[in-house]
């Protein structure tokens, strides 16, 4: 059980996702920005990066990184886009290709996304049709991106139509996460990449949820225990990743809470001002809690539980919170026709018998999703 893997205190913890032929390690541990050097500096030798990174990560964390790989010998050209949801564009996407070859990225050179979700799903989606395919590398400096969007190879950008519907899968060739990174991230943004740590115990691990529920104030805090959130979280996506890299199965689990949180976050117009994605993830999981014990599927306990978490830590369960308004039940529902998960028009949700007990539901009736979210608005 995952929960009850012991790490060494202060110690790296390295997690590989084994993906035949492309199978590549996190390393997760605080201070560890020369080590990743080093190791990048091994497995390239020879290459030149481009260090792709937002405005507000460049001014905390670009230099220091950077002295690190100038030791290495790694000469580096920084690229900066604008923080926030809104730089998954294609205009952000134009100009970071352009800037890669402007930069002279050849294939055995390397991209480097140092930042959150945003930076390293465009970074990746980059890299992955430039000179079709550079090896990319991954420096999350998120806890969302740390324990969810590093991993995987889901790359891409957002459009009007639906949130990353323009993307690619490409694995990183190495993932750091350096804990220590996170010690800038302010409240609002750690609480939301906290909603995807709660998410893999609400999936399959029910005893990694109640530990979540006993130390998410010590998590928050900075102690041993957030290396271990992060360690926990990077099994759990390895494990799924791994056999099921193309979501065709399995993998479909991870979208838990993300039917919903997609259509408001393209409702809210990709506004990180209004709703990050995170917290559009965390209203995501009590919303499914709820649907699944409305199709009786779910003890109303379990999900009441689940609500009751995400309001101590303090971070939204209802459609009510989203700020500005979520919209009414008809564009809540006409936004999720472009979900991926999407067959022949019919809507496929990931619900839950209970906590640890996500399934996969395909064929979910438009009208059951309406009827139960005018009920929530409502309510
Ligand atoms: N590819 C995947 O599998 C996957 C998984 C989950 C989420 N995502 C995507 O990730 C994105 C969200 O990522 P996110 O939550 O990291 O958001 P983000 O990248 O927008 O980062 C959040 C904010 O924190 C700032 N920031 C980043 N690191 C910091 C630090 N160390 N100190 C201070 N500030 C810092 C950023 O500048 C930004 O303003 C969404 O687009 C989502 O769709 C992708
Ligand atoms: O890695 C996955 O698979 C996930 O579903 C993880 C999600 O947390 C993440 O938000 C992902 O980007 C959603 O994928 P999408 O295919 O629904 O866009
Ligand atoms: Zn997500």
């Amino acid at each position: 059980m995952t929960t009850k893997t012991k790490e060494a205190p202060g110690a790296r913890i390295v997690v590989s996702v084994a993906l035949e032929g492309r199978a590549y390690d996190i390393h997760i541990g605080r201070h560890q920005l020369c080590e990743a050097a080093a190791l990048i500096a091994a497995f390239a030798p020879g290459a030149k990066a481009a260090l792709v990174t937002d405005e507000s990560v460049a001014e905390l964390h670009a230099p220091a990184f950077e002295t690190c790989l100038h030791q290495e010998g790694i000469a580096t050209t920084r690229i900066t886009i604008p923080p926030g949801e809104a730089s998954k564009s294609y205009a952000q996407f134009v100009g970071l290709c352009d800037a890669l070859l402007e930069a002279k990225i050849e294939r055995n050179d390397l991209v480097i996304a140092l930042g959150g979700g945003v930076v390293g799903d465009l970074t990746g989606f980059a890299a992955a049709v430039l000179r079709r395919g550079v090896r990319f590398v991954q420096v999350p400096t998120t806890l969302l991106s740390q324990v969810d969007s590093s991993v995987g190879g889901k790359t891409g950008i957002n459009s009007s139509h639906g949130k990353n519907l323009i993307g690619a899968f490409h694995q990183p060739a190495l993932v750091i996460a350096d804990t220590a990174l996170l010690d800038t991230l302010s409240e609002r943004e750690f609480k939301a990449g906290y909603a995807e740590v709660v998410k893999y115990g609400l999936i399959n691990d029910p005893d990694f949820f109640d530990w979540c529920e006993a130390n998410w104030s010590r998590i928050l805090a900075g102690g041993p225990e957030r290396d271990h959130a992060v360690a926990v979280s990077c099994r759990a996506k390895a494990a799924i990743v791994a056999r099921d890299e193309r979501e065709e199965g399995d993998r479909a689990l991870l979208n838990l809470g993300h039917t919903f949180a997609h259509a408001l976050e393209r409702l809210t117009g990709y506004d990180s001002k209004r709703l990050v994605h995170g917290e559009a993830v965390s209203i995501g999981l009590a919303l499914a809690f709820r649907f699944s014990q409305r199709l009786d599927l779910c003890p109303g306990q379990d999900a009441l539980r689940v609500s009751r978490h995400l309001d101590a830590v303090g971070l939204p369960s209802s459609l009510q919170q989203v700020p500005g308004g979520a919209g009414n039940a008809e564009e809540i529902v006409s936004a999720m026709a472009q979900d991926k998960k999407v067959k022949r028009g019919v809507l496929t949700f990931i619900l839950a018998r209970g906590i640890g007990k996500s399934f996969i539901a395909p064929g979910v009736a438009a009208d059951e999703v309406r009827a139960f979210v005018e009920a929530e608005l409502a309510a």
